[in-house]
């Protein structure tokens, strides 16, 4: 079978989050750069990937599907379902949770961070340090839940790794790349849950890759 191909730029923590995920689920697969300098996101070619003309994209034999989590779960219950825990009623939920807070309450408040931080700089604009600080303020609360969670539990679907932990890792990575990483600090078992995250080679791997 033909490697998968991921349709974007490793510059985007929606395409890295799809990466960790086949990385992590040992698929095949290639990254295929989108050039937005020339609108190629517009083409007609690519919104038949993704009809959003948006990235990431992935191609899987006559299958392409969009979403950056949309991906993540395709290529988890292809090649490593126990990411899902879709055999156990329980656990299968708690991981579904999880998957929806990261969207939802985590990466939300730290995409506002990040754009600040770093897109707009690229860009050639300015970086509006209140959107920052109210975002870090609304981060941090939603760190004291990840906090109290991962006190009780070694991941946070329970005591295994999840695509849900797995999903916060593009987005986290890039915020070690601003001035505000040390936000973590204040939650030690944030804290020792990220270091394990970041001992997994898929982890590394697309740490890598996004270096500049
Ligand atoms: N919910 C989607 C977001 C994709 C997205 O915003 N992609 C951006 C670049 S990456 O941040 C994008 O393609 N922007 C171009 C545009 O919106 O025109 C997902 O998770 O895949």
């Amino acid at each position: 079978m033909a490697p998968m191909k991921l349709y974007g730029a490793t510059m985007s923590w929606n395409v890295t989050r799809c990466a960790v995920a086949l990385e992590e689920a040992g698929a095949e697969y290639e990254i295929v750069p989108i050039n937005f300098a020339t609108a190629e996101h517009k083409s007609p070619e690519h919104l038949a990937r993704n009809p959003f003309g948006q990235v990431p994209a992935l191609q899987d034999g006559d299958l392409c599907i969009w979403e950056s989590r949309a991906i993540c779960k395709y290529a988890a219950r292809k090649n490593k379902p126990e990411l899902l825990k879709e055999g156990n009623l329980v656990e299968s939920a708690m991981v579904d949770v999880w998957m929806e807070v990261e969207a939802n309450q985590y990466t939300c408040v730290l995409d506002a961070i990040l754009f600040q931080c770093l897109i707009s700089p690229m860009l050639g604009g300015t970086t509006d340090q209140k959107v920052v600080e109210d975002n870090l303020e609304k981060l941090k609360k939603v760190l004291e839940v990840y906090e109290a969670r991962l006190t009780k539990y070694k991941y946070l679907a329970g005591d295994f790794l999840s695509l849900a932990d797995l999903n916060h890792v593009s987005a986290t990575l890039c915020l070690f790349a601003t001035p505000h990483a040390s936000v973590l600090d204040g939650y030690p078992h944030v804290k020792a849950w990220w270091s394990s995250l970041m001992e997994r080679p898929s982890v590394q791997k697309v740490a890598a890759l996004m270096k500049p």
